[in-house]
């Protein structure tokens, strides 16, 4: 199952964008065996400041096409990492061929992007930075593929 992180805003470089990098490889080579992976991150960028209208336009055409969507938002679905981890599992098991995170940017994914979403996931009721976002769903996805595979790098 190929997994898509569809992000606003571009990071080149940065404390941050060494992590993702680090978390999405671990994730390819543990998730490799699983069935899981390879991911991708795709930045769109609204240089014409059209706000979330056309943040969720150029995000539609990032997602791949008959993806299941799940988008990051506060208000979404709190779950523990291995109730995650199974339900990547469970998506996998039902044949998904793609499946699309989407996080938005500073002011949010659009209503409209939101109601298309087959399940939102929270990492609490706080907001976070969209960049920090996307290093926390980094490194769930790593350790949900652990989880799955067995390893020691989850420990309660
Ligand atoms: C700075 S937040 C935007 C906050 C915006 N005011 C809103 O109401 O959605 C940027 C993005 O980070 C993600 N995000 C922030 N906090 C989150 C949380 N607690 N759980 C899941 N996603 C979160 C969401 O995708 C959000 O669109």
């Amino acid at each position: 199952m190929r997994v898509h992180l569809c992000v606003v805003g571009r990071l080149r470089f940065g404390p941050e964008r060494d992590l993702i990098d680090d978390y999405l490889k671990r994730f390819d080579r543990t998730g490799r065996a699983l069935g899981l992976g390879p991911v991708t991150l795709l930045e769109v960028e609204d240089r014409k400041g059209g706000g979330m209208a056309a943040e969720a336009a150029l995000l539609r055409k990032a997602i791949p096409s008959g993806a299941r969507l799940c988008v990051l938002d506060e208000r979404g679905k709190l779950m523990s990492s291995p109730d995650f981890a199974r339900q990547l599992g469970e998506i996998r098991d039902a044949g998904t061929g793609d499946l699309a995170f989407v996080i938005g940017g500073a002011d949010g994914i659009d209503p409209s992007l939101r109601a298309e979403a087959d399940m939102a996931l929270s990492f609490g009721q706080m907001v976070w930075p969209h960049m920090l976002v996307r290093v926390m769903l980094s490194e769930q996805l790593y350790r949900a593929a652990s989880i799955l595979a067995g390893s020691p790098y989850h420990r309660i």
